[in-house]
């Protein structure tokens, strides 16, 4: 499988360093086995010596040298499971940093491109992997060898049962390969199923307010029990041929000492080897059963590293943004422009903004009008370099924006989405949130928090800035919410400023200090507004229409006004009035 080649690659400088780790972790294994090898013995001296010539001391002192042989072996075994501690610290800090990074790192085209669920599996491969190479699968993989000294061992204290023991040691091997071609599928299968019915599950509590108000309980309930009857019919699949392997293995393991004993005995009469060597090739038998049986039963918890792998090195495969630049660029002075932009959400799909030219200086406010589903977000998301174009380039200060970092344009763009989202924390930290570092002085802050006008309004809460805005924001007002996300735009002090219907959960008096604060900001900053208020169209220098993606019209806001009036339509439909401008948007408030 592709997938699963891909896991190895970004693995092997993770394991690297890990080397003496795991090295420890087999050479403690290696003496941990050997000591194993201690109990058969000591049972075949007791029934060959102790027993028959009546060796009381002989007894003493074999107890004694068991004593301090099974304390050494726990002191081995603790070592060894410090050992792995340690690997699972190091894989977590250095895996999920580097998982972190590159989640961060993508662009938000990648991010929108994989349900919610997907972004949530991806850590929960990280504990599977972390799980892996940490856990018994570990101790497993380097017991496994000893498997050998075992048969070996038999084959010297009782020679004549050491065939069957070398029968049963191919047996459980053709049983593992069996199992490992037939799990991996089946682990697969029911992991898939299993994700569409937490997506199910994370979609209702999502919208959970709708699924009350509108009863949605009934019209969820038969989609969730067929997907839960899926995951579970899966799983039972998945279960069944496990157990079928498990249980096989277990047959197969009391077949073996059954054969064993059968032959020993025959052996013991044919006085070809003692009681006590049939007994200490039984015990040893069981020592070599052991890891073969779990090899077959670990065989889904292979199969769901593999997978976790893969997706992981899927991820680690995927192109970056540039988050930080080799140089540090001057600060613009904001002025946007779009050079025959042109986006597709899909590759093979319909392109949402076509061959898009405008011009917009700083020093006013321009506003991007158009029907539902015109582009405007798209081209407001592309203004702001969160999405590349497909075609054509925006330029910030005539530079491509494609060479700034997304550290730079954060800190020069402000940006404030359609959906509202604070991160958990007080309103302090929600506002710093707006600065890359996370942390913004309390000037920056308060003159943040005015500019969006919500100072008042976060002074008269109990807590004021502590006040705690809970998760995404859902402890506070809609309004207030979208005042601070303004606010967090707001605090770098960009020279743009773009916001996606700003004043959509404002009352009017709300919108219209908003609009007298904006047209302040504007005064020597670029402010892009996606709205069809009339109080924040008032304030605007420059408008800009947009029509199933394409540019029908910018140009001084009065002029674009008097257009669309004359058209007799809605801004961005058909028909009617010329546009002040069509093929190239000039926003710079002045003759268009
Ligand atoms: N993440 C996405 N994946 C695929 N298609 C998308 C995505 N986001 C938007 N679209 C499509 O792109 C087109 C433009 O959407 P966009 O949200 O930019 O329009 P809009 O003018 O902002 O609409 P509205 O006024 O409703 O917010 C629509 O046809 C929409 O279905």
């Amino acid at each position: 499988m592709a997938d699963d080649d891909t896991a190895p690659s970004w693995l092997r400088p993770v394991l690297k360093p890990l080397r003496p780790a795991f090295l420890e972790v087999l050479t403690l294994s290696f003496f941990a086995n050997l000591l194993a090898t201690a109990v058969p013995i000591f049972t075949l001296q007791v029934y060959d010596r102790v027993v028959f010539h009546n060796g009381l001391s002989t007894l003493q002192g074999l107890v004694a040298g068991m004593v301090l042989v099974l304390a050494f072996d726990f002191v081995l075994r603790q070592t060894r499971s410090r050992v792995l501690q340690r690997v699972a610290l190091t894989i977590d800090a250095k895996v999920g940093r580097r998982l972190f990074d590159k989640i961060t790192a993508l662009p938000l085209r990648t991010l929108e491109s994989r349900r919610t669920a997907f972004w949530q599996g991806i850590f929960r491969d990280l504990d599977t992997v972390r799980n892996t190479l940490s856990g018994a699968t570990v101790v497993l993989l380097v017991d496994l060898p000893f498997v050998v000294l075992f048969v070996g061992l038999v084959y010297v204290i009782a020679a004549p049962v050491a065939w069957v023991l070398l029968i049963a040691f191919g047996a459980f091997v053709l049983l593992a390969a069996w199992s490992a071609a037939t799990m991996a599928k089946a682990a697969k299968a029911e992991k898939d199923k299993a994700a569409r019915r937490d997506l199910l599950v994370a979609e209702t509590i999502q919208g959970r307010a709708t699924v009350k108000a509108l009863a949605l309980h009934r019209h969820l309930r038969p989609r969730w029990e067929d997907l839960q009857a899926d995951t579970i019919g899966r799983s039972i699949d998945r279960g069944l041929r496990n157990d079928g392997y498990v249980n096989l293995a277990h047959v197969m393991t009391m077949a073996t000492t059954v054969a064993m004993t059968t032959v020993g005995a025959l052996a013991i009469m044919e006085q070809e080897m003692t009681i006590g060597a049939l007994i200490a090739a039984n015990m040893l038998s069981g020592r070599m059963m052991g890891p073969m049986n779990q090899v077959v039963g670990a065989w889904r918890s292979y199969a769901g590293f593999r997978q976790s792998a893969a997706r992981l090195g899927k991820l680690f495969g995927e192109a970056e943004e540039r988050m930080t630049a080799a140089i540090t660029h001057d600060r613009p002075a904001g002025r946007l422009s779009l050079d025959g932009v042109g986006f597709r959400y899909r590759k093979d799909g319909q392109p949402v903004i076509h061959e898009a030219r405008a011009d917009v200086p700083p020093g006013g406010i321009t506003c991007l009008m158009g029907r539902n589903g015109s582009g405007k977000t798209t081209l407001a998301k592309l203004l702001t370099g969160l999405y590349r174009p497909g075609e054509g380039r925006v330029l910030l200060d005539g530079a491509d924006m494609a060479q700034f970092s997304r550290e730079e344009l954060a800190t020069w763009i402000g940006y404030v989405p359609q959906e509202t989202v604070l991160l958990s924390g007080s309103i302090r930290d929600a506002i710093s949130q707006g600065t890359v570092a996370g942390e913004a002085g309390d000037e920056a802050i308060i003159t943040a928090a005015k500019r969006a006008c919500v100072h008042d309004i976060i002074m008269d809460m109990p807590d004021g800035y502590d006040t705690d805005v809970g998760e995404a924001g859902a402890l506070l007002a809609g309004g207030v919410r979208q005042r601070i996300a303004i606010a967090r735009a707001l605090v770098t002090d960009p020279p743009v400023i773009i916001m996606d219907e700003p004043s959509s959960h404002l009352d009017t008096q709300a919108e219209q200090t908003l609009a007298q604060s904006l047209a302040a900001l504007a005064a020597d900053r670029n402010v892009i507004l996606v709205t069809h208020s009339p109080v924040l169209l008032n304030a605007a220098r420059s408008i800009i229409v947009l029509e199933r993606g394409r540019i029908a019209a910018g140009g001084p806001a009065g002029q674009v006004m008097t257009w669309l009036q004359g058209r007799g339509a809605a801004p961005g439909q058909q028909g009617g009035a010329k546009a002040p401008e069509t093929r190239e948007a000039k926003a710079d408030g002045g003759a268009a």
